[in-house]
């Protein structure tokens, strides 16, 4: 048996080697399961062969590391960097947002696998212990969804376009849930992704933004047959209950949505990813977090 040792707080703790949990951490660094699979049973070997019983865990990831330089650099570089943001100070928050069907809750299903965060939080979930909070007569528009809450506007309407203002208004409140799960994520130090429409650039407090680990992106689907397929793909699904005809009824007001984030994007220099193929999204998402945050010790660098 090979004992793996760390410290948490001042304490230490001693647990086996999992070939296991090894290749899901490798996994990180995009190499596909099997071949993890492959590298963890090699560093097993190693160790075996030079009769060690105990490593700490640290050292371990200096083991894969070196093993990883000789295999391939390019994945070498990318676990040091997945190792520097594990042992960031500061939690890593992760927002993904865009129109309704765009993908955003598959994608941050994926990217939770792959980066093995445990966290992840709906925007529609925020929204809906509000909506037991807040009655319908006080905000009407967050009883609403995304792109029919220009519906329930009350007061005569300031903006040109009434779908966008009743997307802001609606966008407005559950963004105040956005900004408290960040907060908390902050305080507790926990890693976290909050996916969903209500995640729009501009809308969350810049001091949020710029004192902690957090970085966004915006979910389109550019061609609108494909983003219109969405709806089916996820209707076709057994257990889903949101109705077809309401989402094709309202297709155009959502693609307006859709409009409104990848503007509000471009101001705000935010990713923007046509998420075609889930692939390539997560490369992209997990390759832009790496960047950004991978070699940092803890708050990201300002320019
Ligand atoms: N990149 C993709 N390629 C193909 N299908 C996708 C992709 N992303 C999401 N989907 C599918 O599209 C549908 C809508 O995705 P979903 O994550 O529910 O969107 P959202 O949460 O943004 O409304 C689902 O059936 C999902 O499996
Ligand atoms: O408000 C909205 O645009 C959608 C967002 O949810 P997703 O389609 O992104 O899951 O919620 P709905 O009211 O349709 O349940």
């Amino acid at each position: 048996m090979i004992w793996v040792t760390g410290e948490v707080d001042g304490k230490k703790y001693k647990e086996p080697f999992s070939k296991g949990i090894m290749s899901r951490s490798l996994n990180v660094a995009d190499i596909g399961i099997e071949r993890a699979h492959e590298i963890a049973s090699d560093i097993e070997v190693f160790l075996i062969e030079n009769n060690i019983t105990e490593i700490s865990s640290l050292n371990l990831a200096d083991v894969v590391l070196n093993h990883l330089k000789q295999v391939d650099p390019v994945i070498a570089g990318k676990y040091k960097n997945w190792r520097s943001l594990r042992t960031s100070k500061k939690p890593l928050i992760i927002l993904i947002g865009g129109a309704s069907g765009v993908g955003t809750s598959s994608m941050a299903f994926e990217l939770a696998n792959r980066l093995r965060l445990k966290n992840l939080i709906s925007t529609d979930m925020i929204r809906e212990v509000m909506r037991k909070i807040v009655s319908q007569e006080l905000s009407p528009v967050i009883h609403k969804s995304s792109f029919d809450a220009y519906e329930a506007i009350r007061t005569p309407s300031i903006r040109i376009d009434s779908v966008i203002e009743g997307f802001i208004s609606h966008v407005d409140v559950v963004n105040v849930g956005i900004e408290a799960i960040i907060e908390r994520s902050v305080k507790e130090g926990i890693s976290t992704i909050i996916e969903g429409v209500h995640v729009v650039p501009g809308f969350i407090r810049k001091d949020l933004l710029d004192n902690n680990n957090i970085i966004m992106f915006t979910l389109i689907v550019e061609d609108e047959e494909a983003h219109k397929q969405r709806f089916y793909s996820r209707c076709r699904q057994p257990w889903v209950k949101r109705s077809l005809d309401r989402y094709m009824e309202n297709f155009d007001t959502i693609r307006k949505t859709q409009n409104f984030l990848v503007q509000q994007a471009e101001i705000h220099d935010t990713r923007i990813i046509n998420n075609v193929d889930i692939n390539e999204t997560i490369d992209i998402m997990v390759s832009d977090i790496l960047e950004e945050f991978g070699g940092v010790e803890n708050v990201k660098q300002k320019s």
